[in-house]
């Protein structure tokens, strides 16, 4: 929940209609981009690691390290913010399968997180409204059932496949098409 007085979603929204192929409870997400800062095998990387969890969630584990630092011994909220971007976009991507990228996102940093901590993000999709699509996630310290230490909500906006080729790499985003037609994952 923010702190921010004003409704969410702030528009009438219609409830989220899952994939028919989106992944099954219990489901491991694995990397879906091995450069992703997020969830990649990058140096100094969040190394994020999520699941399918019940009722239109995703489940993410972030442990915050010396190369996560703000404050001595404490995580940047930058990098915090990365990771319930990647959780939120986890969400969206995996279980509405839309193409969509972060148009807005905000985020209420409750706790201290210390390095050596792992924070429990439970993402859900609350609601689309076109090609809007808003989720909202909280992170608890150290446990699944553990204090509050950050929530975040976000706007998502679907976009044509094209705004990957057309803005970032197209021959990087051809190699992940193709590695995905390999691994046999439904786009
Ligand atoms: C298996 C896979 C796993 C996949 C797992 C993936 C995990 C990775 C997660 C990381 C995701 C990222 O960080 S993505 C990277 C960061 N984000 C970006 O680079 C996006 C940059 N921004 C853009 O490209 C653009 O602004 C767009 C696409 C967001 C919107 O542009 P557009 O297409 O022209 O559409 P536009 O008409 O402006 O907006 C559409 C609707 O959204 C609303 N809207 C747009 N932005 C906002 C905003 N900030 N706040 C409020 N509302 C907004 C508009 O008012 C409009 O509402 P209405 O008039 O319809 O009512």
């Amino acid at each position: 929940m923010s702190r921010v007085p004003g409704s969410w979603p702030p528009v009438e929204i219609e409830p989220p209609v899952l994939h028919p192929n989106a992944p099954a409870p219990g489901t491991d997400l694995g990397v879906h981009f091995a450069e992703c800062f997020g969830c990649g095998e990058v140096e100094g990387g969040l190394h994020l690691r999520s699941s399918v969890g019940d009722d239109q969630t995703v489940q993410s584990k972030f442990t915050v390290t010396r190369a996560h630092q703000g404050a001595p011994g404490l995580a940047h909220g930058g990098l915090l913010a990365c990771a319930f971007d990647e959780a939120l976009g986890s969400a969206v991507g995996n279980l509405l399968r839309r193409p969509a990228v972060t148009g807005r996102l905000e985020t209420d940093f409750r706790r201290p997180v210390p390095v050596g901590s792992t924070l429990y993000i439970e993402a859900r999709l609350d609601g689309t409204a076109g090609r809007k699509i808003y989720v909202s996630a909280d992170g608890r310290l150290d446990a699944p059932d553990g204090p509050v230490a950050v929530s975040a909500r976000g706007l998502f906006v679907q976009v044509g496949i094209e705004h990957f080729s057309t803005h970032g790499d197209p021959q990087a985003l051809e190699k992940l098409a193709e590695a995905q037609r390999k691994n046999q994952i439904n786009p």
